[in-house]
């Protein structure tokens, strides 16, 4: 945090239920010296990691289908979504979280990842960086069935899809995800599949 326009002056915890929702009180200093009191509520829920898991011989891809509460709350029907696979940090860094997260939630344990970008997802209220990475995945390295871990109640199911399929999901507004358009794009752009 360097920006010496920018002066917090209060912090107030709003909520630590689970993550936390603070209320940050800041002066923004504006071009002719001048300060203006702004509010922003922001929430942390830490960072997260995201993966396209990809077969280039099948030409396929591995996403998940889980309940997302805060969706369903907000014009999504049946709450569902799908997604590629994703996961919050732990101690660890995002690599191993994703290869963690992976072999949870979709039973193939992966060796190798590649890093794509990193992004704020919604920076005007949410403090997550969310890393992305595309990874490949084969038969071989499935070692149990996926799902997500039963304690955390995720009750995730595994999909695979051809890539054209899961690239026309986009379009048909199946696929409303954020994190996966932008791998699905960006494996269509780079020729990935
Ligand atoms: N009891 C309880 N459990 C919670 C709560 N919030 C989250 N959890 C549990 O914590 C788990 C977190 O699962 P992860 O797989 O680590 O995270 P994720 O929810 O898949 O997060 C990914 O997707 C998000 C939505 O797109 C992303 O925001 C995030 O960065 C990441 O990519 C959830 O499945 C749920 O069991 C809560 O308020 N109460
Ligand atoms: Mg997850």
């Amino acid at each position: 945090m360097t920006n010496p326009k920018i002066k917090i002056t209060e912090t107030k915890l709003l909520s630590d239920n689970w993550y936390t929702l603070n209320k940050v009180t800041f002066d923004y200093q504006l071009g002719n010296k001048e300060t203006e009191s702004h509010i922003r509520e922001v929430y942390d829920r830490g960072n997260g990691a995201a993966i396209l898991l990809y077969n280039r011989t099948k030409k396929t891809v591995v996403l998940t289908r889980q309940f997302r509460m805060p969706t369903f709350l907000n014009g999504n029907k049946t709450g569902m979504m799908i997604e590629v696979c994703a996961g919050l940090l732990d101690q660890e860094n995002a690599e191993a979280a994703i290869i963690r997260e992976t072999e949870e939630e979709t039973g193939y344990r992966l060796s190798k990842v590649e890093k794509v970008i990193e992004t704020y997802m919604s920076p005007g209220s949410v403090t997550e960086i969310l890393y992305l990475f595309t990874g490949e995945y084969d038969e071989t390295m499935k070692t149990n069935e996926g799902g997500g871990l039963d304690h955390e109640q995720e009750n995730i199911e595994v999909l695979e899809y051809t890539f054209d399929e899961a690239y026309k999901m986009i379009e048909s507004g199946e696929i409303l995800d954020a994190k996966t358009i932008l791998l699905l794009q960006h494996a269509k752009i780079k020729g990935l599949i």
